[in-house]
């Protein structure tokens, strides 16, 4: 995403986008689903799309629609019955979004996440893997965290953090949380009517979090959860947009330019974020020692590392894992994310990028490394 400000106006670039609504919003403040408001975020998703940007929604309310459905007027303190509301929940959520969707002739696809899925490596990366699927056929899911099976200690808790997350998986270059307040202000306006709300703030500013309160009633996190997202999202380069899903053509007003809400900016963008990240990634895996064309297709032309130009695999790692390339010399050329296992690299090193499909017989990238996914030294 690039940036310019100026008076009322802020253009906010982007292509791919993960959105994020609160329960207070979706629930119309505990009276059950409002459907006519998503059916206004629905027919922006469809303006989005038309414009080519890609949007993931990350969609809070399972608990507060189980607690309409079963007449409960107090959110439950004991798991297994947030749990039960969550399962009752969730299926008129995803209904309303599925519905809501249609009529602009686009399909929904429900996803729900733990903790637990985005820390295990092998599942962290199926799940982007899934999405980005999801996003190439113009689908667009609606992730919500897996309630009836996350338990006390892997709960995201909230899904401003389960948003982040997902921002930071699938490259996302905004994340946009819609909530009940017209975006973040230097204390919490429900307590002091006369805070005022923050422009443009970098989200790394350790004193935001000292600005940022709790929740309302049905929602969770509060404003301290929404600035902790944004810079979570922020290491991986991903800038954070907070404001909010009650201003009327929100979405289409932010992408057209209008400065509406609170901008917590990332100190990088996307991928030199992530390129810092490798770069300070001590710990590598394995090795893939590279002949001269390849480290100059690296270092000079910037481009990624095909398996041809891999003259030996040493260690050993699974896929997503960080591995160092050296030259013929044994020198580090680039550390990077490496898109095969060990035992699949020996398979195709050495061998034209037409061979690897029919080596490994699978449709898969025949990057070993993408370049995006590498830090050059
Ligand atoms: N500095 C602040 N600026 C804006 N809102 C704040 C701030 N501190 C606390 N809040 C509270 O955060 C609430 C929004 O968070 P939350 O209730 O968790 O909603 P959501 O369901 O959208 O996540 C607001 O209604 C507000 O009372
Ligand atoms: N997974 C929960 C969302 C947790 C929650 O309340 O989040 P939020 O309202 O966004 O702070 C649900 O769907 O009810």
């Amino acid at each position: 995403m690039s940036l310019l400000q100026q008076g009322n106006q802020r253009q906010l670039q982007c292509k791919r986008v993960v959105i994020k609504i609160g329960s207070a919003l979706l629930t119309a403040n505990g009276q059950g689903l409002d459907h006519q408001a998503i059916n206004h975020w629905a027919a922006q998703v469809a303006m989005l799309h038309e414009q080519g940007i890609e949007v993931i929604l990350v969609s809070s309310g399972a608990v507060a629609e189980g607690m309409v459905r079963m007449k409960i007027s107090a959110r439950p303190d004991d798991l297994p019955a947030l749990q039960a509301c969550a399962a009752i929940g969730q299926m008129g959520l995803i209904q309303a979004w599925a519905g809501a969707l249609l009529q602009h002739q686009i399909q929904t696809a429900q996803v729900l996440l733990t903790h637990d899925d985005l820390a295990d490596r092998r599942r962290y990366l199926n799940a982007g893997d899934a999405l980005l699927r999801l996003i190439k056929w113009r689908v667009v899911p609606v992730i919500n965290e897996n309630d009836t099976v996350a338990t006390d200690e892997i709960r995201f808790g909230d899904n401003d953090t389960l948003a982040a997350m997902v921002a930071s998986l699938i490259g996302a270059d905004l994340l946009i949380i819609l909530t009940d307040q017209e975006g973040m202000f230097d204390r919490d306006p429900r307590k002091d009517a006369s805070a005022t709300l923050l422009s443009t703030v970098r989200a790394m500013d350790e004193s935001l979090l000292a600005m940022a309160g709790g929740g309302g009633v049905l929602g969770r996190g509060g404003m301290v959860t929404k600035v902790r997202a944004a810079r979570l999202a922020a290491k991986s380069g991903c800038p954070t947009l907070i404001t909010s899903g009650q201003t009327s053509n929100v979405l289409l007003r932010l992408v057209q330019g209008e400065a509406l809400g609170t901008l917590l900016t990332a100190d990088e963008d996307r991928i030199t974020a992530r390129k810092q990240w490798l770069a300070a990634h001590l710990q590598t895996a394995g090795r893939l020692v590279l002949d001269n064309g390849a480290v100059e297709a690296i270092q000079v032309k910037h481009r990624s590392l095909l398996p041809v130009g891999v003259r030996q695999v040493e260690g050993h790692f699974e896929r997503g894992d960080v591995v160092e390339c050296v030259n013929l010399n044994g020198e580090r050329i680039a550390v990077g994310r490496v898109n095969f296992s060990s035992q699949s690299a020996r398979q195709v090193i050495g061998q034209p990028s037409e061979r690897v499909h029919e080596i490994l017989g699978e449709n898969r990238s025949v990057e070993m490394i993408h370049r995006d996914h590498m830090a050059i030294y």
